[in-house]
This record gives structure tokens, C-alpha cells and sequence, in this order.
């Protein structure tokens, strides 16, 4: 079956390469990704998810799978997508420090007659953060393409003390749970033949 991810994040490509995908083709979609109000997280990047893969689904084969993720932190209530500007990463940095937030990424897989959505949680514990280091965190430009202004895999693991959930979950792409959903559409990551 041919797998078309559709996402631009470089790290979702990384992900499935990980885990064995070989082959697939990247169409990135350009929707609009405001949610609209009134939406839980869950329901959130479920909806962002779902529309990502539609948008790519009209001009995929038709025996074609299509994969689409989205990501976002919420703290508290508040729904922290990827930051405007270096300021608003300095604040959403500042309303993290010495807090725990959840990480939800929405997950979609559209195959031949069907589409499932999904979402999976991580709850991330920040350490404190003085203001010198958040400025020189943001100063790197790490945070600017990333939900919540920060990267886990890169400098960002220094301001992570706890997780509990899925890692891979934080970076784009919940690995355990893609693999439950692609077997639901006949793709086998772990198979005796080695795929
Ligand atoms: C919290 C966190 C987010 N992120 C990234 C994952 C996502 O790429 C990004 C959230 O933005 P998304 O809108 O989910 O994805 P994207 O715009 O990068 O790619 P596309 O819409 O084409 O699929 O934040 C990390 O890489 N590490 C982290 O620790």
C-alpha cells in the first residue's frame, strides 16, 4: 500500500523512518489550521488532523493510505499552538517553567473506503526556568516551529524533568498508537519477515 504522509515537519518524516517505513511520499498541506473556538485539545487536533489528511486524500491513489498528525500543548485550559514571534515564545516559555502541561497530537489515517482519527496524550513536567535562560533558549531559535516553543529533542530536553506518556507523542507523532491504527489498515511494522 502506498503511504503518503501528509505533513511538512521533518521530525514526523524522521518518526516513520524509525519505524521501519521505507518508500513513502511527503505531500505537505497548506489548510487552515485555526481551530474553531468553544473545542477541548482533544477535539482540537483531531479536527486539525482530519483536515489535513482530507486536504491531501482528493489528489492521493486510490489504494493510497494517507498519514496526518497535529499537535498541540494545552496548560491549564489554554491552547498553546507554535509562537508567533520570539516574545510570544519567551511567554509561553514563562507560563511552562515549574508547571506540567499536556501534549495531545491528533492522528489520521484515510485508507481505500476509510478514515480513523485519534489523539494520544504526554503530560511534560518543566523544570523552573530563570528569565536568562528562556532568553537564551529562544535566542537559538529552536522554539519557533514547534507547538508550545519547544523541542524535546533537541536543546528543549533540558527543560523537561518528567514525562508520562508517549516521547515520540511530544515531537509530532504518537508511535505506539500509529502502530496499532496502521495494522487496522493491513500495514505490519512488526512483522516475521521483517516487511
Ligand atoms: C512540543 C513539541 C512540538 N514539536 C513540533 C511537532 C510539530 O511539528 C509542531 C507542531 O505543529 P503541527 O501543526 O502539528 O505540525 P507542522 O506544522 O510542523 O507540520 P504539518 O502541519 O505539515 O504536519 O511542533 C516538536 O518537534 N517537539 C516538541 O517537543
Amino acid at each position: 500500500m502506498k503511504i503518503i504522509l501528509a505533513s511538512g515537519s521533518p521530525r514526523r518524516r524522521q518518526l516513520l523512518e524509525q519505524v521501519g517505513l521505507r518508500g513513502f511520499v511527503v505531500r505537505a498541506s497548506d489548510v487552515d489550521e485555526s481551530a474553531r473556538p468553544g473545542l477541548t485539545p482533544a477535539e482540537m487536533v483531531e479536527e486539525l488532523s482530519a483536515r489535513k489528511a482530507a486536504a491531501v486524500v482528493r489528489e492521493a491513489p486510490k489504494d493510497g493510505l494517507v498519514l496526518a498528525a497535529d499537535t498541540v500543548v494545552a496548560l491549564e485550559g489554554a491552547v498553546l499552538g507554535k509562537p508567533a514571534s520570539p516574545e510570544e515564545a519567551a511567554r509561553m516559555l514563562a507560563a511552562l517553567s515549574g508547571r506540567t502541561h499536556q501534549v495531545y497530537t491528533g492522528l489520521t489515517l484515510a485508507g481505500p473506503g476509510a478514515v480513523r482519527t485519534e489523539h494520544e496524550v504526554t503530560a511534560v513536567t518543566f523544570r523552573a526556568l530563570s528569565g536568562a535562560e528562556i532568553a537564551a533558549y529562544v535566542a537559538t531559535g529552536e522554539p519557533m516551529d514547534k507547538a508550545g516553543a519547544y523541542g524535546i529533542q533537541g536543546l528543549g530536553a533540558l527543560l523537561v524533568q518528567r514525562l508520562e506518556g508517549d516521547y515520540f507523542n511530544v515531537m509530532g507523532l504518537p508511535l505506539c498508537r500509529l502502530g496499532r491504527m496502521l495494522r487496522a489498515f493491513g500495514v505490519e511494522l512488526l512483522s516475521p519477515d521483517g516487511h
